[in-house]
């Protein structure tokens, strides 16, 4: 699900006064750890509260980088708190979320914690120019009286100033006719809009780019594309987050994986060690879930995220023995909970 984007800036994160990002610089552990991370997650932690007096803890204590040239694929089962992540991640919960922890972001102005940048700096100078978007169900994300290239146009003229071929440019590069550009939404089909809204988020040459089940309800030839689209972004130096349940998409385009459950990693690290080798037994049930391991479903739900046991949340499904490790373990460039 997309979370609804929030109505004002307020976290308990402390938004100071003095902007953080351009010219002042602000420590980062990780940079002096030398990860490298263009993004880097650290003990990211969200929650929801509802009407009702309940709270969902949509993230618990996640941290993760993602580097230059590399697509990181983060999957995991419906509703285990992905687009809660993204949206932490580029300021747009609601404002009834609590977020904990940091995400920073290097760029050639240095790191800065965007956990802590104000709502003015993230729409000015993060969201699509340094961060692009492709929210999940893109549709929806379209205004419903304009046609594709008056969206397109705006919002090339706001991000880049420059207008002559960019439009047709980026329709190009995501596949889409330039007549479907003046179409209205309604006139789009899914993968149309799909397409479209992917336009929008690369708009602003973004050097970061979180893609929210950008394949989702395409048939196979555009699934290909679109992941061949953010290899080759990738490829041309850019930074990806894929976020997806289709894990034989992430499996073929991923560099790395991160294996998300009721909010937490359970797992990250080379796409191919996590493949070939799963360790965590929640891995190696997504893996014989596919048609390649014989579609053989995990068998129960993922617990409630108003209600999480305590310990492992994966416990109650788990075939094997229990360390009653919640935390990430590194091995080299892996990571595991529970071995
Ligand atoms: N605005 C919101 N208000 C209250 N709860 C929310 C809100 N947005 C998300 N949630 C809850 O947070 C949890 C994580 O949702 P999220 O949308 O991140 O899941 P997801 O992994 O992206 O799932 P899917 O694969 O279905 O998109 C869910 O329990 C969801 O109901
Ligand atoms: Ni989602």
């Amino acid at each position: 699900m997309t979370p609804a984007p929030r109505g004002d800036a307020s976290t308990p994160v402390d938004h100071g006064q003095a902007p953080i990002l351009g010219p002042q610089k602000v420590a980062c552990a990780h940079d002096q750890q030398g990860s490298g991370g263009v993004l880097t997650v650290e003990a990211l932690s969200v929650r929801i509260r509802l009407a009702s007096g309940s709270t969902v803890r949509a993230v618990n204590e996640v941290s993760f980088a993602l580097r230059r040239g590399r697509i990181l694929a983060l999957v995991g089962e419906s509703g285990c708190g992905k687009s809660v992540l993204a949206a932490a991640i580029l300021g747009l919960l609601p404002g009834n979320a609590q977020v904990r922890g940091s995400v920073m972001l290097t760029s050639e102005d240095g790191p800065a914690d965007l956990l802590r940048a104000s709502e003015h700096e993230l729409a000015t100078r993060v969201r699509g120019r340094r961060i692009g978007l492709i929210p999940q169900s893109a549709a929806s994300h379209l205004t419903p009286v304009r046609t594709a290239r008056s969206q397109l146009t705006e919002v090339v003229r706001l991000l880049q100033g420059r207008e002559a071929g960019r439009v047709e440019q980026l329709a190009e590069q995501v596949g889409l006719d330039p007549a479907d550009l003046d179409l209205y939404p309604h006139e789009l089909s899914g993968g149309m809009a799909q397409r479209v809204a992917t336009a929008l988020a690369l708009a602003g040459d973004p050097p970061v780019i979180l893609a929210d089940e950008p394949t989702a309800g395409l048939d196979r030839v555009l699934v290909d594309r679109t992941v061949d689209l953010l290899r080759s972004l990738a490829d041309d130096g850019r930074t990806v987050l894929l976020i997806t349940h289709d894990l034989a998409a992430a499996e073929r385009v991923a560099d790395d994986l991160a294996v998300m459950y009721a909010g937490r990693l359970l797992e990250l690290g080379p796409a191919v060690d996590l493949v070939s080798d799963p360790w965590h037994d929640y891995t190696r049930g997504l893996m014989r879930a596919l048609p390649a391991g014989g579609l053989v479903p995990i068998p129960g739900r993922p617990p409630s995220l108003t209600d999480l046991p305590p310990g492992c949340a994966f416990h109650r499904r788990c075939p094997g023995e229990c360390s009653g490790d919640v935390g990430l373990s590194w091995y080299g460039e892996r990571a595991v909970a529970c071995r």
